[in-house]
């Protein structure tokens, strides 16, 4: 069994290197450029998708078979093709230190790519290690209906509430209870319930008051 370290990664304008163009290329260029990430890929053929955010010039498309010299400045490698021999040419070819993932072959990789919900800054992340990754999937999928699209705005709410009691409140006692009754169920009621105003308002008012009621 392989224990992963779980990470956040931050690929904003790095560049990825996806060689194959086919359907699972599609799905991990889709979560690469929601990154931020410069996207190539390096295939002879192209999936209908794929095509279309190249003619969007979301990615650059290099239209051939992979070569040693494509990866080579890539800070994120990821061999999708269909051909084993292929990937395993991609792994003989990295550098130590290039992440890797190679989607037929996890033991070969240096990591993997987990099944995610966004709700805005809230990420949830899956993973079964490779186990099984149809169980990550449906996982993902029930955890996408417990948070719902509401928590985008919930978790806004509070990175700016935080932020409010971080400035103002010098107290480390009240500090410490103001933030901790910011993740009481109220606030999460309010937003759910479209009550934003009303939310705002009543966090304002604890906050002047340097103290949550129900404490
Ligand atoms: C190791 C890993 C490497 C990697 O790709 O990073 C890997 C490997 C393989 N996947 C295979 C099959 C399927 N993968 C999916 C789906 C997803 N696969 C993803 C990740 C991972 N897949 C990594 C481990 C993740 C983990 O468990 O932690 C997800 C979560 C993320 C993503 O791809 O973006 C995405 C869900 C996206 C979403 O909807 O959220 C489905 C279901 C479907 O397509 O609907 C099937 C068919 C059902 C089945 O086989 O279970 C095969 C066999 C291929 C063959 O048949 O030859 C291999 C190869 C092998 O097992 O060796
Ligand atoms: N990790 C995952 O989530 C999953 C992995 N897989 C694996 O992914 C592989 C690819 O699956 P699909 O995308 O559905 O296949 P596909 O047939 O749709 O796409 C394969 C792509 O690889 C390209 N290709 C072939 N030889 C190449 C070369 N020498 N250089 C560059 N590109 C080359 C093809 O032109 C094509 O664009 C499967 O063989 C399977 O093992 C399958 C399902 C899920």
């Amino acid at each position: 069994m392989t224990v992963y370290y779980p990470i956040m990664l931050q690929i904003k304008d790095k560049l990825c290197v996806v060689i194959g163009g086919g359907q699972v290329a599609n799905r991990k260029v889709n979560s690469l450029l929601a990154a931020g990430a410069l996207v190539t890929v390096i295939s002879p053929t192209l999936h209908e998708k794929l095509q279309e955010k190249w003619r969007k010039q979301l990615l650059t498309w290099v239209e051939k078979s992979f070569e040693a010299a494509d990866i080579q400045d890539a800070f994120c490698i990821i061999a999708a093709t269909d051909q084993p021999s292929i990937n395993a040419k991609v792994k003989e070819n990295v550098l130590p230190h290039q992440l890797l993932n190679i989607v037929d072959d996890a033991t070969a990789s240096n990591f993997i790519v987990p099944a995610t919900v966004r709700r805005g800054d809230l990420t949830i992340a899956v993973s079964t290690a490779g186990a099984n990754p149809g169980l990550a999937k449906k996982v993902k999928e029930d955890l996408s209906l417990q948070f719902d699209d509401y928590y985008g705005d919930y978790v806004a709410f509070l990175q700016s509430a935080r932020m409010d009691i971080l400035a103002n409140e010098r107290n480390e006692v009240r500090k410490k209870q103001l933030l901790d009754a910011l993740l009481q169920p109220e606030f999460l009621t309010l937003t759910k319930d479209g009550k934003m105003a009303e939310r705002d308002e009543l966090f304002q008012h604890y906050l002047k008051r340097g103290i949550a009621p129900w404490q």
